[in-house]
């Protein structure tokens, strides 16, 4: 069956990448970050994909008990490589993030380690991570509840302290105190740090915890050993089991994200992570004298990782939509000649260039975060913990819209793939079903964009009692002049400047968080007119994370680049990033009256013109992410373009075409047919 369409995808995308205008392998350095963390990923993910165990092509078509034990013995087999290589902590996460595969690792690594890191006294580290790091316990992180989420002070699980028996007693007063979604909780987890209503002394201490209104890092957290260690079945008093099946196949099923109820559990008293905040053996609550500040470090550092995957995630998508729509042809026919690759069109272009412009910035953000998390860690051992309040509100922020862009993105990334990017050979529908939690998890991405709101309400008050907001947020002190003085442009060209772009972000944002301000500042009750402007906050914080991201792309610019063309297609990027968020935000750039409707025309014609220089570099600007076939696990996605035999082939392996009549014939298609359906036991 060798004829022209078959070989098509082939020659298609070495044309394409025949046509690049700068060193792929050193935009390859650019995306990784540095020579070595290279060095790391290269060996990790040849490691995976020659590993059979690791396979995943045919997780959308697993029953649900067969997906999670087949996840089950990926995570034991990962767990043995990384012991008999003894792989290093970087290169064991990599190996993991290579697996791709949501399990109890994520928990346990994520968020089990670092809590017992920023909450545990000197002491219970010592006690408790030997164990973690051996994997002889499990742990996870159990804090959301069937009745609370968001609003952490709502939570219901009780610890109530027993100075009789020097114990603490866990229980679950109420259906709605139900500890429900934690992942790795409902099988795998032996122990969880679980949060609780601290109440000793007659006195209900409550929570403590990073809420959506009030912003402190926890305090009450306890572990509670929840499974026995030697057959693995739940503890005295302890119900645990899966909350079900979720969205997609495959996507986040193999996860076992659970439900807990304690009945009257004892733990001992040091089971309560005291860093903080601990009670005495008479059951006196004290607090620590160590400035809870000490938290954020652990948020900082969970919040980037979380920014680096969104970049991670976006990349696989845009790689799989743009290497097909090179592959894929429709219209234009030309006698003799091929159709017209779907590429070329220009409604395709503007959607899939700004995401590949958007996977861009969220790397040299996430790369800026990581740098931002040191200077945390360096000013908290100092004891200044003067910039806490904007790293809070900025991560806040970025965590918010580049989750919410990057899980917008693959389903963009599936329509941009017609008909085939809905299979889940096609590699989109389980990467979305996967991803998008993270929109909702580590912080329901609104409300994270309050915390931003009440800074900048904060950052703006203070400015106008004389104090510089730094950081960030160092423009709304020159709110003054980015409130009164209007963008200056006349031509088209004068768009592609980074002074002019930045500036035009920053009046965006100010105005914005100023007309807050004002309305804010005229209502009788602050907090009630936080709930009536909310929508007009939520929008003014956008703007400003928007602006950050900008300034971070700008800053990675400015910065020394090597590599022939790198820098070149890079500046290209950035400003199709900038420009299209001109396009899209249109509105608030109007209304706020710092652009006309003809300077909003003139940014649009230059982000056309940007896309014609992207245009013969897009298939090697997603080369440069350098993912394997393997990972991106996408027919449309491959790196061969060899797309249509590849589809027709895995429909011979569909399950359902094991036999060519099918097995509900005689049953259910027979009668039909003969008009037999009364005789039928159906
Ligand atoms: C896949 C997945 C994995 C998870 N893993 C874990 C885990 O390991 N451990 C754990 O403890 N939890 C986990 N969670 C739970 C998760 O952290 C919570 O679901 C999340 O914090 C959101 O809280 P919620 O469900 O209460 O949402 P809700 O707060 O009920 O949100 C519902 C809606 O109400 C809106 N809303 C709520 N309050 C306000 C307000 N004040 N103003 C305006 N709008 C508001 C929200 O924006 C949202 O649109 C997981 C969740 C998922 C989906």
């Amino acid at each position: 069956m060798a004829d022209m369409t078959e070989t098509m995808g082939p020659s298609t995308l070495r044309e394409e990448r025949s046509k690049t205008q700068f060193d792929v392998e050193a935009m390859k350095l650019v995306w990784a970050g540095s020579a070595a963390h290279k060095k790391v990923a290269d060996k990790m993910k040849v490691l995976v994909a020659n590993d059979p165990v690791f396979e995943k092509s045919s997780r959308p078509r697993l029953d649900r008990k067969s997906l999670y034990k087949n996840s089950l013995r990926k995570a034991a087999h990962a767990w043995k490589l990384i012991q008999d290589n003894h792989l290093t902590e970087e290169e064991a996460s990599s190996l993991r993030h290579y697996i791709d595969e949501p399990s109890y690792n994520d928990l346990h690594w994520g968020m089990f380690i670092p809590a017992i890191k920023g909450q545990a006294t000197e002491e219970q580290q010592k006690k408790w991570l030997p164990q973690a790091y051996k994997m002889s316990i499990i742990g996870c992180y159990a804090q959301t509840e069937l009745g609370h989420g968001s609003n952490v002070q709502g939570l219901e699980t009780q610890a109530v302290f027993d100075p009789s028996t020097d114990e603490f007693v866990l229980n679950s007063p109420t259906l709605t105190s139900t500890k429900w979604w934690p992942g790795g909780l409902g099988k795998a987890s032996t122990h969880c740090v679980t949060y609780a209503r601290l109440i000793t002394d007659g006195k209900d201490y409550g929570i403590h915890g990073l809420s959506s209104l009030f912003v402190s890092p926890f305090e009450l957290a306890f572990i509670a050993p929840i499974r026995s260690l030697d057959d693995h079945s739940p503890l005295p008093g302890i119900t645990v089991g899966d909350i079900g099946v979720k969205f997609g196949n495959g996507g986040y099923n193999t996860m076992d994200n659970g439900f807990l109820r304690f009945d009257h559990v004892r733990i001992p008293r040091d089971n309560m992570l005291m860093k903080l905040a601990s009670v005495t053996r008479e059951g006196k609550y004290v607090k620590s004298g160590q400035p809870k500040q000490i938290g954020y470090g652990a948020m900082v550092y969970v919040r980037t990782t979380i920014v680096v995957d969104a970049s991670n995630m976006l990349s696989r998508a845009v790689t799989i939509a743009t290497r097909y729509s090179a592959v894929r042809r429709q219209f234009g026919t030309e006698k003799g000649k091929p159709e017209t690759q779907v590429i070329e069109y220009a409604t395709q272009q503007s959607r899939l260039f700004p995401l590949i412009a958007s996977t861009y910035a969220f790397r040299f953000v996430g790369e800026w975060m990581n740098s931002l998390y040191a200077d945390v860690l360096a000013r908290i051992e100092a004891n200044d913990f003067s910039t806490l309040p904007e790293v809070h509100a900025c991560t806040s922020g970025l965590k918010s819209i580049t989750t919410s862009i990057t899980a917008d993105g693959i389903e963009e990334c599936r329509k941009l793939c017609g008909g085939h990017g809905y299979a889940c050979n096609s590699g989109l529908p389980e990467l979305y079903a996967a991803y998008v939690p993270a929109c909702t998890y580590e912080g329901d991405n609104t409300i994270l964009l309050f915390q931003v709101a009440r800074f900048l309400m904060k950052a703006l008050s203070q400015v106008g009692s004389g104090k510089k907001p730094t950081g960030t947020a160092a423009y709304l002190g020159n709110i003054q002049k980015l409130a009164t003085e209007n963008c200056k442009i006349t031509q088209g060209r004068e768009w592609l400047s980074y002074d002019v772009i930045i500036e035009a972000f920053q009046a965006r944002a100010a105005r914005l968080a100023g007309a807050c301000a004002l309305k804010l500042s005229k209502a009788p009750n602050a907090e009630a007119a936080f709930e009536e402007f909310a929508t007009d906050l939520a929008e003014a914080a956008r703007a400003h994370c928007q602006l950050i991201i900008v300034e971070k792309f700008v800053e990675k610019m400015r910065s020394q680049i090597p590599g022939r063309g790198v820098a070149e297609i890079l500046e290209v990027l950035c400003y199709v990033y900038a420009l299209d968020l001109v396009r899209i935000n249109a509105a608030d750039f109007l209304s706020t009256g710092y652009l006309t409707s003809k300077q909003i025309s003139l940014a649009k014609d230059q982000l056309r013109s940007c896309f014609k220089k992207i245009r013969p570099n897009a298939v090697a600007l997603v080369d440069a992410f350098d993912h394997t076939d393997h990972y991106l696990s996408s027919i449309l996605g491959r790196y061969d373009g060899d797309v249509y035999p590849n589809l027709y082939k895995d429909a011979q392996e569909e399950p359902l075409n094991d036999s060519v009549v099918t097995e509900g014939y005689a049953a259910y298609i027979r009668p039909v047919l003969k008009n037999q359906l009364r005789q039928s036991k159906l």
